[in-house]
């Protein structure tokens, strides 16, 4: 078989035929080499072939599953899964696909779905060795043989009970696999953790949201013993850089969502971006984007990282495009903020960043509960107030891509501004199992969406393609190319310094998961997973009517010139 090793993982530029992490490569850049199909030949692309593949059947609070999931590709093989975490290996030789293997964990659907806020969820795999890692929504880690589809083990890693459910890609790291935790709205406090792949134990658990005397507890400032139930989630696959073996991971909103002065202080390291020791788990650093947040942006977006020619030798950043409506470039070395601009078109929550330290203007650290631009924000005595980015925020989990020839940055933008209504809370309201949001939202206004580039060396926005919908589905950078899709169901291709479109496809269905490319046999292919669920169609939806005819489906489309 052929063996995923951590030396190619390190090494995916050796190999520009396969797509062997979650985001491309550690660093997260979506980012393809392959360069047959290009700016001159897009317009020829054409639908190589199609799979349907399942998953779409409801469970808990959902009527239906989506398609959110990368495929990874190795070797003229694609490995995806659907919402309900079943993967499915197909060969892609001889220009088209075989089932080669369907693993169908059996996830509880009911147990699970209960407590998935956001859809029924699963964005894909990874490989190891000769094992497929893969997550289910009810809490479990899986290695199945990639050449049998058999499970080889598995291991539960997160509690429904608890309102713990997993919908993020492993990220593998040397012998481990590092799994994201989703329950914010439900109250858990989030964690990170590392299964050692070889003796399929916990190698470390690191929770977001420090313990009772640890650093950063002070930002707890209740007596509600709020830190306990305070969110944190990371269902974001992160990054890592193996120059310091620090895994770069977004951490998600504090709970409850809107009730911020229930949990007076900053909460720590909820909305921040955290930097852990690969090894033990130990923080590092944290850049926290949005302080005792008021408004659900949680910061758990992937930290894209780049190294910058700089004065004084290169720059090492992470980049991170926060559902706050601003992008950031932190000094992944420090955990410094270097710049932040805003990357949506409307931002009503603050006047804008601080050049210094990158904070709201008006975060004021003495402050236990946080104001901002008191009149839109949501508070005990502001209980219904519209914000801007609405609570999806300016971008959500869809990935961004980076070309590093060009130097420009790729962000799948949503264009929004909702309605939040508050409620106060009380500990006896927490229950376990239900919503812990402090209230909740509505969809007044009508959403719409946008491609950003943002040109890295100078943190200014370079390009901007708008969309009639919200991007839903992410990004993929090739040389000249940028590929990404829309929940009305096109699937486009952009030029790389214009986004200009230079082809478009409508695959009948709902564009909710990012494009990839690979080759099999020498030919370059670009593949999507196509079925619209996540949030999207439960609590948004009245924000794009138009979106209310799609309906529920589950395809790989596969396109080729
Ligand atoms: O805090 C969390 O635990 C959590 C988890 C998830 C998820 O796992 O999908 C989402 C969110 N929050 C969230 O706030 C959100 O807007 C969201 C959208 C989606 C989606 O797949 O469309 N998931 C999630
Ligand atoms: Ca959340």
């Amino acid at each position: 078989a052929d063996e995923v090793t951590q030396e190619r993982l390190l090494n995916v530029g050796k190999e520009p035929g396969n797509w062997l992490h979650h985001h491309q490569n550690y660093s997260a850049h979506r980012f393809s080499t392959l360069k047959e199909i290009n700016r001159d030949n897009v317009k020829n692309l054409k639908v190589a072939w199609t799979m349907h593949l399942g998953g779409v059947e409801g469970g808990g609070i959902w009527s239906h599953g989506g398609l959110e999931g990368t495929p990874i590709a190795e070797n003229g093989f694609l490995y995806v899964t659907d919402g309900w975490g079943s993967v499915y290996k197909i060969d892609a030789h001889g220009g088209r696909g075989v089932l080669v293997w369907k693993m169908d964990p059996k996830t509880d659907r009911d147990w699970a779905g209960a407590v998935a806020c956001c859809g029924v969820d699963n964005r894909g795999v990874a490989l190891w060795g000769d094992l497929v890692i893969s997550h289910t929504l009810d809490g479990r880690l899986i290695a199945t043989n990639k050449e049998t589809g058999q499970v080889a083990w598995q291991r539960t890693v997160a509690d429904p009970d608890k309102g713990e459910v997993i919908t993020g890609a492993p990220l593998i790291v040397k012998n481990m696999a590092i799994t994201g935790v989703a329950g914010a709205e439900y109250g858990i406090r989030g964690w990170l953790a590392a299964t050692d792949l070889t003796t399929q134990t916990e190698v470390w658990r690191t929770y977001t949201i420090p313990g009772k005397g640890e650093p950063g507890s002070e930002t707890w400032k209740d007596s509600n013993n709020a830190a306990a139930s305070g969110g944190g989630s990371t269902w974001v696959t992160g990054s890592y850089d193996p120059a310091t073996d620090t895994i770069i991971w977004g951490v998600g909103n504090p709970g409850p969502d809107w009730d911020s002065a229930y949990r007076p202080g900053d909460n720590l390291y909820t909305d921040s971006s955290l930097a852990l020791d690969a090894t033990t788990g130990k923080i590092k650093w944290h850049y926290q984007h949005t302080p005792n947040d008021p408004y659900d942006y949680d910061s758990v977006a992937e930290n894209v990282l780049v190294d910058i020619p700089g004065p004084s030798g290169p720059r090492k950043l992470a980049l991170e495009a926060d559902r706050n409506g601003f992008a950031y470039a932190i000094d992944r070395t420090t955990g410094k903020f270097v710049w932040g601009v805003p990357f949506v078109k409307k931002v009503t929550w603050t006047k804008g960043l601080d050049p210094e330290n990158g904070k709201p203007i008006e975060y004021d650290p003495n402050k236990p509960v946080q104001t901002y631009i008191a009149s839109v924000t949501p508070s005990r005595t502001n209980m219904e107030t519209d914000i801007c980015p609405g609570n999806m925020g300016g971008k959500n989990w869809p990935p961004t891509a980076y070309n590093p020839d060009l130097k420009l940055w790729y962000i799948p933008v949503i264009e929004s501004c909702n309605r939040v209504k508050v409620e106060v809370m009380t500990p006896e309201k927490l229950k376990p199992r239900e919503f812990w949001t402090g209230g909740g939202t509505s969809q007044p206004f009508k959403i719409t969406g946008s491609v950003t580039a943002i040109d890295v060396t100078t943190g200014k926005i370079a390009q901007k393609m708008a969309t009639p919908f919200p991007n839903l589905g992410g990004m993929l950078a090739t040389p000249d190319l940028v590929f990404t899709g829309q929940p009305s169901g096109e699937v486009m291709a952009l030029d790389a310094k214009s986004l200009q479109k230079l082809w478009e496809f409508n695959t009948g269905g709902g564009v909710n998961a990012p494009p990839m490319t690979f080759t099999v046999e020498g030919k370059q292919y670009v593949a999507i997973l196509v079925g619209l669920g996540g949030a999207w169609d439960k609590w948004f939806i009245d924000s794009t009517r138009e979106l209310k005819k799609i309906q529920p489906g589950s395809m790989l489309y596969v396109f080729a010139l």
